[in-house]
Formats: C-alpha cells, sequence, structure tokens
C-alpha cells in the first residue's frame, strides 16, 4: 500500500518536473519574450533582477553574472546587438527582460508621456516603501502628488546649505583627522570618508540633524548615537524590509541594533514633524514674517516638507508619507553621492595629471581663497571629474521599468545611424535601461575605460549654482522635454522622474573635491610591486546591490606646496 503511494507520488512529481521543464523551453526557446524581432539573446540560469540570483554565488561559466551581469559584460554584451536591445531570457526561473543602452531608446522609455512606468511591487520599489508610499516607490497620480510636494523642497537655499555644511565637515575632518599641520596622512580609507560626508550632508541639509565627525557609537546614556542610527538607517533599507519580523526576537546582536535604529528613526521623526509643525504655526502667527522668513527658518529639505504639507492641508501628505519620503532621501542620497565620490578620489589617485590639471583650474578660479557657493559654475574641471566618475561607475546602474500598454521604440541602427527601426513591445514586459551599457559604449564615449574628465568640459551648461533652477523649475524643465541634459549623459536618468537629488548631490561633490584637491594631491596606496593598473584592477571593482559599491579604497593625501 505504502509503496503504491509512493510510486503515485514518484509518477506526479516527475509528470509535474516534464511539464515545467516543456514549459520552460517552450518560453525560452518559443516565446516572444514581448517583443516582436529577433533580439540577441542573453540566456542566463535566471533574471539578474530576481533574488536567486543575487543569493546565490556567482558561477560566470554557466552564465550566471547575478545582478551584475552588464557590469561583467560590458565590452562585450552589446557587440552583435545593432539596436543596442538584447533580451535576458532565464533557463530555469522568472520572465524576460528586455536591455538597451540605446540614447534614443533612453528618451523614448523614461521621457514625457511614456507608457513605461516602474512597478510599484518590484524588489527595491517596495522594499523602499517599508514607511509608507513616497517619491521613489509611488506611481501615477500618487507619484505626482509625491514630487510636487517634495520638489520645492530642493531650492536654492537647499543647495547654499549643501555648499556650506560640505566646507564645514570637510574642516572638521581635517580637525579631528589631525591633518592641519602635516604634510602627509597615514592611509585613508576613501570611501569612509565618503560615505561619512554623504550621511552628514543628508542628515544636516536633510533633516536639520547636524552630527559631528568623531562620534561615539553610543551614547553617554548608553543608547545608539545619532550618527550610528541614520547610518544603520540608510544602510540596512533591504534588510529591514524583507526580515521577517517574528526573527527579532531571537535577539540577534544584529538583528537587535537594526530594531532599535529604525524605532528611533521613527519616534524622532514623528517628534521632530510635531516640532516643526509647532514652530510654524508660532511663525505664521507673528504679524510682519514673511513667506521668505518662514522658507528661511524651514531651510532643511524636511522643515520644507512639513512646511508644504502646512499650506497644502494635513490630508496632502500624512505624517507616515513624510518619514517615507525621508527615508528615500537617505536611502537614494547616501550611497549614491558616497560610492561615486569614493570611485572619484579612486581614479584622481592613479590619473595624477588628470589632478594637476584639475588642481589648476582650482587655483585659478579662487587664487588663495576658500571656495565659495558662487564658484560652482566656475570650477568646470571639477564638475567634470563628477562626470566622468559617474559615467565609468554608474552608480544607479539599472533603471527598471514595464510597459503599461503595448507599445513601440524607434531605435537607430548602430551601423547605420539614418536607418531607424521599431521593435514592438507587449503591455507587460520588463525594460532595463541600463547605464553601464551605456556609458561604456564607445560610440558614445570613446575610449570608455579611459578616466578621462577632459570629454565633458565642453558639454556643461552654463547655468550656475547661484542662478540656476530650482528643482520645481528644473522638473517643469524636464516636463515639456526640452531639458538640457547633457549629451549621452543619463547617469541621473532623464524625464519627469529624473533624480530629485542631483543637484544636490553635484553640489555636494564638487565642493568637497574643490576643498580637497587645492590642498592635497591623491596617491593610490599600492602593495609591493603593483602598478596603477593592478590597483584599479584590485581596488576599484565595484560589488554590486541597489547601487554599485566599493569596498576599502586605501588613498594617501600628501600636501600640496603651492
Ligand atoms: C551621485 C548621486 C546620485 C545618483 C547617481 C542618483 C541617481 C538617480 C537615478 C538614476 C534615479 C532614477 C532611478 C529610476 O528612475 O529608476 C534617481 C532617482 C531619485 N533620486 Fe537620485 N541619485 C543621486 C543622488 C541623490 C540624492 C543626493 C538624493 C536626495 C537627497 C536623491 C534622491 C532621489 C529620489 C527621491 C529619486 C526618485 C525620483 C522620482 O522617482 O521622482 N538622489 N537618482
Amino acid at each position: 500500500m505504502a509503496s503504491n503511494h509512493l510510486t503515485t507520488f514518484l509518477s506526479f512529481s516527475v509528470i509535474l518536473f516534464i511539464s515545467y521543464v516543456a514549459k520552460r523551453i517552450y518560453e525560452v526557446y518559443f516565446s516572444t519574450h514581448g517583443v516582436n524581432k529577433e533580439l540577441p539573446r542573453l540566456i542566463t540560469p535566471f533574471p539578474s533582477l530576481s533574488f536567486p540570483s543575487v543569493a546565490i554565488p556567482l558561477v560566470p561559466s554557466l552564465n550566471h553574472y547575478g545582478i551584475c551581469v552588464t557590469w561583467k559584460n560590458r565590452k562585450s554584451l552589446y557587440s552583435n546587438a545593432p539596436l543596442k536591445t538584447f533580451v535576458q531570457t532565464p533557463l530555469i526561473y522568472g520572465e524576460s527582460f528586455v536591455y538597451t543602452s540605446s540614447v534614443a531608446a533612453f528618451r523614448q522609455v523614461y521621457g514625457l508621456n511614456s507608457v513605461f512606468e516602474k512597478d510599484p511591487n518590484s524588489t527595491g520599489n517596495s522594499d523602499i516603501c517599508l514607511f509608507g508610499p513616497n517619491v521613489i516607490g509611488a506611481v501615477g497620480e500618487d507619484w505626482k502628488r509625491h514630487r510636487r510636494i517634495a520638489a520645492p523642497s530642493f531650492n536654492r537655499n537647499t543647495y547654499r546649505a549643501v555648499w556650506d555644511t560640505t566646507t564645514k565637515v570637510y574642516e572638521d575632518m581635517v580637525a579631528n583627522e589631525g591633518w592641519e599641520t602635516i604634510h602627509r596622512t597615514g592611509i585613508v580609507k576613501a570611501n569612509m570618508i565618503t560615505h561619512k560626508l554623504a550621511l552628514f550632508i543628508i542628515a544636516s541639509v536633510g533633516f536639520g540633524l547636524p552630527m559631528a565627525w568623531e562620534e561615539p557609537i553610543k551614547t553617554d546614556k548608553g543608547k545608539m548615537s545619532l550618527q550610528s542610527m541614520i547610518f544603520e538607517v540608510s544602510t540596512h533599507v533591504i534588510e529591514r524590509a524583507r526580515i521577517p519580523s517574528l526573527l527579532y526576537v531571537s535577539g540577534h546582536p544584529a538583528l537587535k541594533r537594526l530594531e532599535e535604529a529604525y524605532s528611533t528613526f521613527d519616534r524622532l521623526m514623528h517628534e521632530r514633524i510635531k516640532e516643526r509643525e509647532e514652530e510654524l504655526i508660532v511663525l505664521r502667527s507673528t504679524p510682519g514674517v514673511t513667506d521668505e522668513e518662514i522658507a528661511d527658518t524651514m531651510r532643511d529639505v524636511f522643515g520644507c516638507l512639513v512646511n508644504a504639507r502646512m499650506s497644502e492641508g494635513k490630508l496632502s501628505m500624512s505624517d507616515e508619507e513624510i518619514i517615507s519620503n525621508c527615508l528615500a532621501f537617505m536611502f537614494a542620497g547616501h550611497e549614491t553621492t558616497a560610492n561615486t565620490l569614493a570611485g572619484a578620489l579612486g581614479l584622481l589617485a592613479i590619473y595624477p595629471e588628470t589632478q594637476d590639471f584639475i588642481f589648476r583650474e582650482i587655483k585659478d578660479v579662487l587664487g588663495n581663497r576658500e571656495p565659495a557657493f558662487e564658484d560652482y559654475d566656475a570650477l568646470v574641471a571639477v564638475q567634470a571629474c563628477f562626470f566622468e566618475a559617474l559615467r565609468i561607475y554608474p552608480v544607479s546602474f539599472l533603471m527598471l521599468r514595464h510597459a503599461t500598454e503595448d507599445t513601440m521604440l524607434n531605435i537607430p541602427r548602430t551601423d547605420d545611424p539614418s536607418v531607424v527601426e521599431t521593435i514592438r513591445i507587449k503591455k507587460g514586459t520588463n525594460l532595463v535601461g541600463d547605464l553601464v551599457g551605456l556609458s561604456y559604449d564607445p560610440q558614445v564615449f570613446p575610449d570608455p575605460e579611459e578616466f578621462n574628465p577632459r570629454r565633458w568640459l565642453e558639454k556643461i551648461p552654463a547655468t550656475s549654482a547661484g542662478s540656476s533652477l530650482d528643482q520645481r523649475q528644473a522638473d517643469e524643465v524636464n516636463l515639456s522635454g526640452s531639458a538640457s541634459t547633457l549629451d549621452g549623459f543619463l547617469g541621473f536618468s532623464f524625464g519627469p522622474r529624473t533624480c530629485i537629488g542631483h543637484k544636490f548631490a553635484k553640489i555636494e561633490t564638487v565642493c568637497f573635491l574643490a576643498n580637497l584637491l587645492r590642498s592635497w594631491r591623491i596617491e593610490p596606496v599600492l602593495e609591493d610591486g603593483e602598478t596603477n593598473a593592478e590597483w584599479r584592477a584590485r581596488v576599484l571593482e565595484p560589488h554590486f546591490g541597489l547601487t554599485l559599491m566599493f569596498d576599502d579604497v586605501p588613498v594617501r593625501f600628501v600636501r600640496r606646496s603651492n
């Protein structure tokens, strides 16, 4: 009797297995993958943007490159793709994804009136919304509401605060690290200082929570310090979203830390919303106080959100949504800026002549005075250095969308750009904007592995930090489709959902680089007999999560004599 059951069970399992294999074979080899054209295909065990792909160690011989498929294959992925578009087809599990690195396709997918949308349930989007909807994860009308309320927070006052705070953090760093009087520092982990910087700026300019360069992990009352709390919250969003709450009772130290950080963050944010609202009520009822004065008091991004919410009425954004947007800014603004700047410092270390070129520009612009916010515009080579580092390391490397209706993409052929071909795309198809593919396209960026900030010099638009558009105006320009995005530079995306913090990030990095490079030369810390190229391959090979990241980037700062 028992053996009969076993035989039935086994036969049933075999039938299920064969049906699954047959279904996979059909899907892999005979389905259209949502497109009407025969596009080059990359067959991998799983989709790159899926849990198994991230969890299972890489096996390049089986085409299992995980989430860094585009990085690992950046020299070859599009060599047989005349439309700079291919289909990734997973063999074992999951749906196909269409990848494109074509600038023309980017403009259609991310531009105005596109039918391609973010999927609010996709990995990353749903995680980042763990406190509630926010500007990163929301779609449709809900996203418009978040963006409309959040955009005015990114204005000239904010940018000035970014500049001033960055200068202060730089000075704190030099004083606290004991670099004021020395000629040559010890080994500096560039990624550590850039993470600290980015965290401080977002905490201070974002939430009005200034931090000190040296801060203990615990307060004297044994509680987590502000710095540790913000660091924990901004770097462990995925873990917080994914780890089931039941596991927290295990009392594992890492989970305890996470729980403490998130509950403190939640409590602190609620308290601060209340404080800010009370402050605003007093201000608004004070005779003679102008809107400008109110805006000036509510200078940080968080204050602007509370102010905007009060102007529009409570229903416009709940407390949870304000907190969720703050988490979104912390997440989106911390790792991205820190890793781009770490990459820039690493590249500058191995390109001394580029450093000298940038140093000469800084000297020409500033002479011997300190850099000021108004200098941003003139520091073109420093800006170019940032763009080039972001091109080489596009931290936000994949931008996922799905087609909300049947649509098409018109893409010029690489071998004859006068011939434009149409790819019809079915509703529901997943599309990935591949920023690594675009950044390493030799047609757009000749000699793409070369760190060459000069390639951007003529493309940097003549707007200044002082006179430039605030984010609301920038949004309007983007919506009108006339944004003067640097040709081919889409590291901050394009169109209505372009990065809301792009100027925030640029001003922070340009200010930091201008301060650092005017006083110091950066050198790589090489191992015995190591060349700069070997150092680059060892140290500047990124790894990948929701963003592109670096481990230790060991450099040394040597004081410039003039
Ligand atoms: C080097 C630094 C940065 C890079 C490379 C970067 C890149 C990007 C990219 C590519 C997107 C579009 C993603 C997509 O549509 O799938 C984006 C969106 C976004 N970024 Fe950034 N970002 C940076 C810094 C910042 C900063 C400093 C903030 C905030 C303080 C920020 C806040 C956001 C937000 C809120 C969005 C979502 C906008 C929306 O969907 O309307 N980012 N960023």
